[in-house]
């Protein structure tokens, strides 16, 4: 069964809290929170302090997911904010090594995020250090947009990847993500589905997580 992790982006910014409780009452297994500066996508969201006002009210891993141009200027702030998991985009720095590096001496999980045009060749060199890999099948900076069908194929690749024992790393899949959508990149390889809009522009939030997991049920 595929994990969820639902993505505050679509939730109530007026008031997160309920559906923080929400996403947790439904089972969700990890909180997404999408970190956008405007530079690297062409749209402006939340910083630390937010990660640092969310981090007691739940116990579920935070998954920050920073779309920031040189990330490695932030990742501490955010790993001390109280962070699970930090996401990097391999095409928001050239020192993508140094920030997973400074990530893991957080004691926090390194992830490598791909936007829908980077190959899995971009990545290769630092599969063997990363926890998890977050493929993009939507270009970033927005929630509510279409899965991008040819991503599949990047996620079964890098499953193949992890199958020959020498990377050991989760593959997580955000963007578009719905009940149409989530077997198929469960079929494919990924661990863990990212969900926003179809989780949080619903009437019954719980309901949905239930589908997205039913959905994978083997
Ligand atoms: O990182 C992003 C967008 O840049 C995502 O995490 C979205 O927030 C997912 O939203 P939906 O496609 O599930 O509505
Ligand atoms: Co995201």
């Amino acid at each position: 069964m595929i994990k969820v992790a639902p993505s505050i982006l679509s939730a109530n910014f007026v008031d997160l809290k309920p559906d923080i409780e929400v996403a947790q009452k439904g089972g969700a297994d990890l909180l997404h929170i999408d970190v956008m500066d405007g530079q690297f996508v062409p749209n402006l969201s939340f910083g630390p302090g937010m990660v640092a006002a969310i981090r007691p009210i739940t116990s579920m891993p935070l998954d920050c997911h920073l779309m920031i141009e040189n990330p490695e200027r932030f990742v501490s702030q955010f790993c001390e904010a109280g962070a699970d998991i930090v996401g990097v985009h391999v095409e928001s720095t050239p020192h993508i090594y140094r920030a997973l590096e400074m990530i893991k001496q957080h004691g926090v999980k390194a992830e490598v995020v791909l936007n829908p045009g980077s190959p899995v060749s971009l990545i290769q060199d630092v599969l063997p250090i990363v926890d998890q890999v977050l493929v993009m099948t939507v270009n970033p900076g927005f929630g509510g947009q279409k899965f991008i069908a040819q991503m599949t194929s990047k996620i079964q690749q890098l499953n193949q990847l992890r199958q020959t024992g020498e990377n050991d790393f989760k593959i997580e899949v955000d963007g578009g993500i719905n009940d149409d959508t989530v077997g198929e990149v469960y079929q494919a390889g990924a661990d863990i589905a990212v969900a926003g809009s179809y989780v949080f522009n619903s009437e019954d939030p719980i309901a949905q997580i239930k589908k997205l997991k039913l959905r994978t049920k083997s």
